[in-house]
């Protein structure tokens, strides 16, 4: 993908099988949206192939639409609609193509139940976050699209939204793909991770795989004649063996620390941040082969 002058996505390549949740993550700007309204047909690519439930995006039918779900990033469409009024309206467009959810049960599994007749606008943010959904589901997809699903949530509402997500993973094993910049949250909710920086996927893998990629490094710290010494190794225990073995005695506050997946992430998020696109990529990539 290339806007102007400027690549955003550059060979990326990427193949999700049905079922379960794959979180794209990464740091603004990485091009994830990009990726996903590619991948939805809401943006016509520069190059490259891409086909989703069988089809190219670029040429999906409504039939095709109707078998995928998306919740974009933020919209303010629809505030004076009443809740159930507006699921009612949006499941009609579905009867051709398939048997949407029934407006009251969709509102149980959403929670907002209690909320069926108030309008659209009175909504907070994290219930309006769970219409959202609602209405992404509602023709039951075979396929659903969540960009940064909880941006803006308290801790308490993005546990409920969590919640949420594994209770539609149950259901008539809907495949959902979403994007996230929040490592934690891509850890708890996704069977996959997929990482992309720099235009392109950097890692890929089960969050438990990630995690023993990246925790290969280690870090020992200690203070010689009152200064600080910092060492990144893969052999922590040969290290520090030597270092102690001629020391004589003058090697205090010896510390080791394990890199974990989210000291890899956070340090490639800072040297993105820091314009260091490129090394970041170099570093994190080597911390997680
Ligand atoms: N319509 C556009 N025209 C020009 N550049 C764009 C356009 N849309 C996105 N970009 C650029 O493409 C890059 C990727 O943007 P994208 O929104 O896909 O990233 P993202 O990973 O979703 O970021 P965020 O986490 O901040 O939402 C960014 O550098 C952005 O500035």
């Amino acid at each position: 993908m290339r806007y102007g002058d400027k690549d955003v996505l550059t060979g990326l390549d990427l193949r999700i099988e049905p079922g379960g949740v794959t979180a794209l993550l990464g740091p603004n700007g990485a091009g994830k949206t990009t990726t996903i309204e590619i991948l939805e047909g809401f943006r016509a690519r520069s190059g490259g192939t891409v086909e989703v439930l069988g089809t190219d995006p670029e040429h999906g039918d409504e039939r095709w639409r109707a078998g995928l779900g998306v919740v974009l990033q933020e919209w303010r469409d629809n505030g004076k609609w009443r809740v159930r009024e507006l699921l009612d309206h949006f499941g009609e467009y579905y009867k051709p193509y398939a048997e949407p959810w029934d407006a009251d049960a969709l509102l149980g599994l959403v929670g907002l139940e209690a909320q069926a007749a108030q309008r659209v606008q009175t909504l907070s943010g994290g219930q309006r976050r769970r219409l959202d959904v609602a209405l992404g589901i509602i023709g039951r997809p075979a396929l659903l699209f969540l960009d940064e699903p909880t941006t803006g949530f308290d801790p308490h509402a993005r546990r409920e939204f969590h919640e949420l997500i594994h209770r539609l993973t149950d259901l008539d094993g809907t495949t959902i793909l979403l994007t996230t910049h929040d490592l934690d949250e891509a850890e708890k909710l996704a069977e996959r991770i997929v990482i992309l920086a720099g235009g392109r996927i950097i890692a890929d893998g089960s969050p438990d795989a990630l995690a023993r990629a990246a925790a290969t490094t280690a870090e020992v710290k200690w203070i010689q004649d009152g200064t600080l010494q910092i060492h990144a190794t893969e052999d922590a225990t040969d290290f520090v063996r030597k270092l102690l073995a001629t020391d004589d005695g003058a090697v205090t506050d010896l510390e080791v620390h394990r890199a974990s997946l989210e000291d890899a992430y956070l340090s490639l998020v800072a040297d993105f941040e820091a314009g260091q696109a490129e090394s970041a990529v170099d570093t994190f990539k080597e911390a997680t082969a």
